[in-house]
């Protein structure tokens, strides 16, 4: 049986990260375009009844975008922090870490191009 004080500390854990992907959606425009497209995708699944697997690799894709997307604007506001100049690593680390989400999103298309490609053109 865990801890009252471990269980109670993960509890705030899951409060700062609810906390921080409210910031996320308030702020942060390319989350915000996510998050209708992702709302979009999902009236279509269900508008197409798409498959139990298809709904779970859709979802995946999803929360693939969104979640590097979230650590794509960490490391954007740790590099202006930690460096506020332009300096050529930062814009080095800044390119990486937004190719991170590029695949991601690249992937997340041919994903949903496999879905619905074949029920478009049926
Ligand atoms: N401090 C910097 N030094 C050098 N290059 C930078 C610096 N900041 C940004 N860059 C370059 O500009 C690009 C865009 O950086 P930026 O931080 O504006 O990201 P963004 O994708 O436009 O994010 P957002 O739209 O969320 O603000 C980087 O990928 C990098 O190539």
């Amino acid at each position: 049986m865990p801890e009252p004080s471990y269980i109670r500390n993960r509890i705030r854990s899951i409060g700062f990260a609810a906390k921080g992907a409210w910031i996320l959606l308030r702020t942060e425009g390319s989350i915000q375009v996510q998050f209708v497209v992702a709302i979009l995708v999902c009236i279509a699944g269900w508008y197409c009844e798409i498959s139990r697997m298809e709904w779970i690799c859709q979802l995946l894709a999803i929360g693939m975008v969104m979640g590097l997307e979230g650590i794509n604007t960490a490391i954007e506001a740790l590099s202006d922090y930690v460096q506020p100049e332009r300096d050529s690593r930062i814009g080095h680390i800044k390119d990486i870490s937004a190719g991170a989400v590029l695949i991601a999103a690249v992937v997340a298309g041919i994903v949903g191009l496999i879905i619905y490609l074949p029920r478009i053109f049926s």
